[in-house]
Parts: C-alpha cells; structure tokens; sequence
C-alpha cells in the first residue's frame, strides 16, 4: 500500500503551489487536480516536483477513479474562480465551478469514504461589514455571486458534517499577498486583476496605467481598504488545518486574515517607495461588488490552531512579490 496522500485541487495555482511546497516540507505526500486555467505547469513541475493530474472537479469519473486509485486521506480544495468582477458580470461560470464542481468533489469524496477537507472560503462572504475587524460569527450577506458561491459551499459543509460526519475545516481567507521568500513562486495569472500584481506589472513596464477604482468610500483616503494577508502564512495554516483533521478535530471554521487594513493608495504608494518606479495612476469608477472595507479578526484560529501571521507588514509581502515579478518577467 502507498502511502497515504493528501489530494489538492488547485494545487498548480497561487495559494496552492505555496500550500504544497508547505506541505511538503512538512513531510506530506502530495497529488495536484488541476485544469490548469490559471494554474502553472512549470512550477509543478520544476519547482514543486509534485504529481499533477490536468483535470477537471466536475469530472465524477475522474474523481472516482483518482480516489479507487490512490490512497487519499484527506483533500485540500482551492479549485474555484475567484474574480469578484467576473462573478457579477458571468454568474453561471461561478455557481457551475464554486458550487457544482465542489458538489461533485464531496460527492466523490462520501463515495470514496475519505471524510476530511480544507475549504477555502473568502471574506468576501460577509458583505458589507457591521463590525471591523469581522470575527467568524459576524452575519454573512455576500454582495457579489462569488462570495455567494463559497458561502453555499460552506453550508454544504456543515449539513454534511451533520450527516454524513465528514469533517471540514474552513478558511476564510482575507485578500492573498506576497509570495515565496527566495521567489521560486508567486501570484501569476492571466487576465490578472488583483490589485497587488497589477501594481506591479506597471512597476515592471508590462502594463501601462494603474486605476484606482473608487476614491469616495467613507475610508480615511477615499480608497477601499482591504486585510492582506501573506500566502506563506495561508500555506502554514493550511499545514495546521490538515493536521488538526488528521489528529480527529472537529468542523471548524476560521477567518485568516492579518487584522490589519490597508488602502488601494496605500499599496500604491508602498509600491512606488519599494520599486524605486513611477507609473500613471488613474481615479476611477467604484468596481461592482467591493465591500469598502474588510479586515479579519483572527483571534479564533490562534486560539484553536495556534496560527497568527508571521509576515504581516505591507512592506514585506510587497517586497517578496516584487521580487518574483521581477524573476518571473526577467526575459
Ligand atoms: N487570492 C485570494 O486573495 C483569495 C482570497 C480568498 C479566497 N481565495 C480562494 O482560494 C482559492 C485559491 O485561490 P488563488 O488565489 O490561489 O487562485 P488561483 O486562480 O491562482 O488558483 C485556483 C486554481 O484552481 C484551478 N481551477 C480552477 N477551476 C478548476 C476546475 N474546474 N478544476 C480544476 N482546477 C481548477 C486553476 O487552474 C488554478 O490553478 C480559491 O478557492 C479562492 O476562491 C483566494
Ligand atoms: O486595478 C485595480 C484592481 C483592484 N482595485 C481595488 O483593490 C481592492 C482589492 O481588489 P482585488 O485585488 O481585485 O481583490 P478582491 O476583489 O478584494 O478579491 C480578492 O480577495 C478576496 C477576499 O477579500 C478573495 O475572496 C478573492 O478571491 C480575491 O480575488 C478592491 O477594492 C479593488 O476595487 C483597484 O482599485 N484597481
């Protein structure tokens, strides 16, 4: 019998590749799904060395033969589309791949009897803040389908918890940042539209213009503030959630977040102190779908895994993705 392998869906893509070169060097046995629509064959490949099979999660026969064929103990699930824009503009992709897709993996997963999973859910499923920062028990009410979407699977999760005792631990993770320290891996996806890259690939040149979208939100500067949170960080959680399941813990739900709210001028002007370079910034339209402010509390997930960020200054997780953009763009 092999030994027991954690299977990771999304695995070739940002938080992913992190999370798996975490898991590895944690000593954990890795098998990557991924279609590959923003994930990176070459940093499986060449960086990570793991197993990748190019697939879809709505595929069941897939799922059902990768689960009669290897020995999965427990699933870490990051495949998903993400793009709050995109979700209020194509709603269908959203609920088809988020709701379904996850659906069929858990369907897959009670066929298989593998009772253990890592969910990553968002921020985004609690809307427009009542409180700052939001702890796990504030009320969730998405204003975009994509939040929308990771909010019925976190339901899902906890009606199978009940009946079925396949136990979850789920991240609500604030906004990604950063990337690996000696810049092996990072933040790269085409179209891009997360704020911190896109800075930075107009740092680089490779983009033209920067736009602020929204500068009269009821914030200090008129920008949206957002918690950003070190992908290093989100991969070490994501170590300490699967061996929390592993060791028998209970369903759980979490925020990660670094507490701390930063604004779109503020990662803007971070930007330009950290690359030395000037570039247009155009004010414009508010974004459909943007909450003006979140910022997590991350108070429960300390106490219960004893996680807190490690790498929480601005500066850093700038920094360290600046450094891979440069590496990544270098030719
Ligand atoms: N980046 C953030 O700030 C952030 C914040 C909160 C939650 N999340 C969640 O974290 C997870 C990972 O996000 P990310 O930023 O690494 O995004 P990403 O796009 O880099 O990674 C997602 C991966 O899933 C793969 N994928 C998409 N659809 C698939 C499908 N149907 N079958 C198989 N693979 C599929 C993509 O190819 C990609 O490699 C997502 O579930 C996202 O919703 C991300
Ligand atoms: O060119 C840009 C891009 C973004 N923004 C703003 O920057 C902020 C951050 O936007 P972005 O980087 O696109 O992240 P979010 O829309 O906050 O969404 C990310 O963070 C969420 C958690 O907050 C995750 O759930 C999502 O998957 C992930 O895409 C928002 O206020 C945007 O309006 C701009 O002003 N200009």
């Amino acid at each position: 019998m092999e030994n027991p392998t954690i299977l990771i869906t999304g695995g070739a893509g940002y938080i992913g590749t992190h999370t798996v070169l975490a898991l590895q060097e944690a000593g954990y046995s890795v098998l990557i799904l991924d279609n590959l629509v923003y994930g990176h064959r070459d940093l499986v490949e060449k960086v990570l060395k793991a197993e990748l099979i190019c697939g879809n999660i709505c595929d069941r026969p897939l799922l059902d033969q990768i689960f009669a064929q290897r020995s999965i103990e427990a699933v870490i699930h990051f495949a998903a589309y993400t793009y709050v824009n995109e979700s209020v503009s194509d709603p269908l992709k959203y609920y088809q791949t988020n709701v379904l897709g996850s659906l069929t993996l858990l369907e897959a997963m009670l066929q298989a009897e593998v009772n253990k999973i890592v969910f990553s859910s968002t921020c985004a499923t609690y809307g427009i803040p009542q409180q700052i920062p939001i702890p796990e028990e504030h009320p969730q009410n998405p204003i975009n389908p994509y939040g929308a979407t990771k909010l019925m699977v976190e339901k899902i999760l906890l009606d199978f918890d009940r009946a079925y005792q396949l136990r979850s631990v789920c991240f609500r993770y604030f906004n990604a940042a950063g990337a690996d320290k000696l810049g092996r891996l990072g933040e790269d996806r085409t179209p891009e539209t997360h704020l911190i890259p896109l800075v930075l690939l107009t740092a680089l040149g490779k983009r033209e213009k920067v736009f602020i979208f929204g500068t009269d939100y009821d914030t200090p500067d008129g920008t949206c503030i957002r918690d950003y949170i070190h992908v290093i960080d989100l991969a070490h959680a994501h170590v300490l959630g699967l061996n929390y399941l592993l060791q028998g813990g209970e369903t759980e739900i979490f925020n990660l977040g670094n507490g701390n709210g930063f604004s779109v001028q503020q990662v803007i002007d971070t930007v330009i102190n950290i690359t030395k370079r000037s570039f247009p910034v155009v004010k414009t339209e508010r974004r459909t779908g943007d909450p003006p402010i979140l910022v997590g509390n991350y108070e429960k997930v300390q106490r219960v895994l004893g996680w807190k960020p490690a790498y929480s200054k601005l500066e850093e997780m700038i920094e360290d993705a600046w450094r891979w953009h440069q590496r990544r763009h270098s030719d």
